[in-house]
């Protein structure tokens, strides 16, 4: 397991631009499985996860290449099914979230999947019953081994239908959609998640030749097409690591520009650092934080400490609340962190409080933070990443202590973010690495 050693307390100074989006790149990069034809993707973030991905792809018989870096051409057009029963198989799928999202395209284009129980982030149970009750209204039956725990769904053919999903799940929207692409008839996805990942999964197949209304909303509507075609796309900059760029300037108080942050694709994300007292200055597709000595946390209009919650898009992410929670602890003023959607994500604030920082965890999904105005910096120490997002709200807290810290199973953090030692070591930073 490698290390970040990180001597904490310099400010940065410089751009950072950001990645494309790893959710988005592993959903499209499972689209391609949906034709025969050639399809390229560019941006593609090389991260642990998505490699991974492609990794499995290529075993599965898809033929990858790497034109340059970011982009590559898929071409699915003899895929040997035998291999989704092998060891070797259920031995990468479980390591990453995003092998779930073959099952929809291969299902639709061949009958039949299998997938073991997927890993991704230990941040609380991560059920996929969204999944499989949407491909079973589509008309695939579905088996569950629990003793091997191995998913398989099977058609004869998959028929448009009516459905409400139970929660507004990411992949479980994205598997869905691109099963109904293929089905024969319209279907209909009411409470269907509709993140950015997934208005570019939906343009993407738009652009392959699939029939999709209500792109961006929670009603799509998708009439069945009998095949799809090749297509070029492009994955936006990643707005979880442009959120965590913005955390980090604030907690260093450095002055950090984020050329082609995807300004447009953000959402609610830069209002609620706004929340937090954080000064953003938005030219044209760039995002200019100034370095700032102090940030004040507004209070709710009528006085009572302000909530930062997550909920489904256009609600914010929950993969940010780590980073809002990490920057309130040196913000002026006091604020709950509100995580609805994951039950451990918050552990990690025993670490944070180690260092220094007043917060209160008042259960799994709740913590108050009482932000100390940068009065009181926080202390290095010796820590382990949980998970990619707590692994980076842990970095940037050490980037902004005092002394020295170590974090160690830095995988987790290689799994979201490319090379992130060398980019924020480029801007003044002094990271580690050592294996
Ligand atoms: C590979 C990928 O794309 N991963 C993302 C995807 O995971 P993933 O698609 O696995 O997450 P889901 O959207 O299925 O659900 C995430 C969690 O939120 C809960 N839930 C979800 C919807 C809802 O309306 N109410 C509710 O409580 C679920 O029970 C689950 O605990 O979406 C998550 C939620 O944005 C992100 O954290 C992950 O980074
Ligand atoms: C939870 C995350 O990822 P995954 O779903 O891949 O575990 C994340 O990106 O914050």
């Amino acid at each position: 397991m490698a290390t970040f050693h990180i001597e904490g307390g310099h400010k940065l100074a410089g751009e950072l631009h950001p990645q494309g989006a790893k959710n988005e790149a592993l959903e499209v990069i499972c689209a391609t499985l949906l034709t025969t034809e050639q399809v390229t993707i560019s941006n593609i973030p090389e991260i642990r996860d998505v490699l991974k991905l492609i990794e499995i792809l290529t075993e599965l018989g898809v033929k990858v290449n790497r034109v340059q870096k970011g982009m590559y051409l898929f071409q699915a057009d003899q895929l040997d099914m035998h291999y989704l029963q092998s060891e070797q198989f259920a031995q990468q799928a479980t390591s990453l979230r995003g092998s779930i999202m073959i099952i929809g395209p291969l299902l639709a284009r061949f009958g039949q999947a299998y997938i073991p129980q997927p890993g991704g982030d230990k941040i609380g149970r991560r059920r996929l019953d969204t999944h499989f009750v949407g491909l079973q209204k589509l008309g695939a039956q579905f088996n569950y081994d629990p003793d091997k725990h191995f998913y398989h769904v099977e058609t004869e053919k998959l028929l448009g239908a009516y459905m409400l999903l139970d929660e507004a799940s990411v992949t479980g929207t994205a598997n869905i959609l691109m099963a109904a692409t293929l089905a024969e008839g319209t279907t209909t996805i009411y409470n269907a998640a509709c993140e950015p990942y997934l208005q570019q999964l939906s343009n993407m197949l738009v652009a392959m030749g699939a029939k999709i209304d209500g792109i961006g909303s929670n009603l799509l509507r998708i009439e069945g097409v009998s095949e799809l075609k090749g297509c070029k796309h492009t994955i936006l900059p990643d707005m979880i690591e442009v959120g965590s760029f913005i955390g980090l300037a604030a907690m260093t108080s450095s002055e950090i520009t984020i050329p082609n942050a995807g300004v447009n694709h953000l959402g609610i994300i830069p209002d609620s650092f706004k929340r937090l007292g954080i000064q953003l200055n938005i030219q044209g597709d760039s995002i200019h934080i100034p370095a700032q000595d102090s940030y004040e946390i507004e209070t709710f209009i009528d006085g009572s400490i302000m909530t930062i919650a997550d909920a489904p898009w256009p609600g914010l992410t929950p993969d940010l609340l780590s980073i809002f929670l990490v920057i309130a602890t040196q913000a002026k003023g006091s604020v709950l962190i509100h995580q609805k959607m994951f039950e451990s994500r918050l552990f990690f604030v025993d670490k944070l409080i180690d260092m220094g920082a007043q917060i209160i965890l008042c259960d799994p999904h709740r913590a108050t933070v009482i932000g100390q105005n940068k009065k009181h910096q926080l202390k290095g120490t010796t820590m382990s990443s949980p998970d990619i997002r707590a692994g980076v709200a842990l970095l940037i807290a050490a980037l902004s202590a005092q002394g020295e810290s170590k974090i160690y199973n830095i995988e987790q953090i290689d799994r979201g973010y490319e090379g992130i030692d060398q980019r924020l070591n480029s801007i003044g930073a002094k990271i580690e690495r050592v294996d």
